[in-house]
């Protein structure tokens, strides 16, 4: 059985990662979401939750940990990031593994990682191609102050905590503009065939 090509799909806060993760799974593509799996663990791991605790007790209730609670006391607390990210990068490497072990029994030829800090974790190192999501500055910065509870400080913070986008887009091997719906459909498309191609011994038309 060949091996599964495992896609990357990064980018900044309100590129559209989950839209375009979407639009691989319409494709019937499987998709891995690492903002999903963290949200399971946040609420079904109890080691995570446990060592969560530790680190930022009010954010934490008998539900698990809660996230709005959570993005405050990393707002009070800068040194809170790095520590959180230690224990969740940690905690999600099985659930990827399963998933990719799941896809190759499954004989998947591909699948997608929708894995918003993915070049800040290294994961380049381990995926066989990536695709980045991107927009203009200005577009970028009005989808994510429509979402509820979102501050200007929450916005810079997370954003001072991600590759800047020019960058992402320069190591990328793939990048989708999504400023359109149709646009971003037809590129997925494209994307999907390239790779289906190669893997059958042509080269990929980056
Ligand atoms: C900061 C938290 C509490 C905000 O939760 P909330 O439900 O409001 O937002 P959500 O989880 O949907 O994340 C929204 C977006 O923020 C960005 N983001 C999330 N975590 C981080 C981070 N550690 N650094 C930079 N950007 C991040 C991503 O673009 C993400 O898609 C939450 O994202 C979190 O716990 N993050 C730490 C875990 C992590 O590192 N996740 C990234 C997995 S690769
Ligand atoms: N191709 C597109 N055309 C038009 N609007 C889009 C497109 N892709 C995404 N959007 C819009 O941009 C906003 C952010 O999209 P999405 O939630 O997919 O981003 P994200 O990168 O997953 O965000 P986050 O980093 O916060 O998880 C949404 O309102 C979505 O409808």
């Amino acid at each position: 059985m060949s091996k599964v090509f495992l896609l990357g799909l990064t980018g900044s806060i309100g590129m559209g990662k989950s839209t375009t993760a979407e639009m691989f799974r319409d494709a019937e593509i499987a998709v891995w979401d690492a903002d999903a799996a963290v949200h399971e663990l946040y609420t079904t791991d109890t080691e995570t939750i446990e060592k969560i605790h530790d680190i930022a007790p009010i954010a934490v209730t008998a539900d698990g940990v809660d996230r709005q609670a959570l993005s405050r006391c990393l707002q009070a607390d800068k040194e809170l990031f790095p520590k959180l990210e230690t224990i969740v990068h940690e905690a999600i490497r099985t659930h990827r593994a399963a998933f990719i072990e799941a896809c190759q029994t499954t004989g998947q030829k591909m699948a997608v990682l929708d894995i918003p800090l993915l070049f800040e974790t290294g994961a380049q190192d381990w995926l066989d191609a990536v695709l980045v999501v991107s927009v203009d500055a200005d577009v970028q910065k009005a989808r994510v102050m429509e979402r509820p509870g979102m501050t200007e400080d929450v916005f810079a913070m997370i954003l001072s905590r991600q590759t800047p986008d020019g960058e992402k887009r320069a190591r990328a091997d793939y990048v989708i503009e999504t400023h359109d719906l149709d646009g971003a459909r037809a590129s997925v498309q494209n994307v999907i065939e390239s790779i289906l191609k190669s893997k059958d011994g042509a080269q990929p038309d980056a």
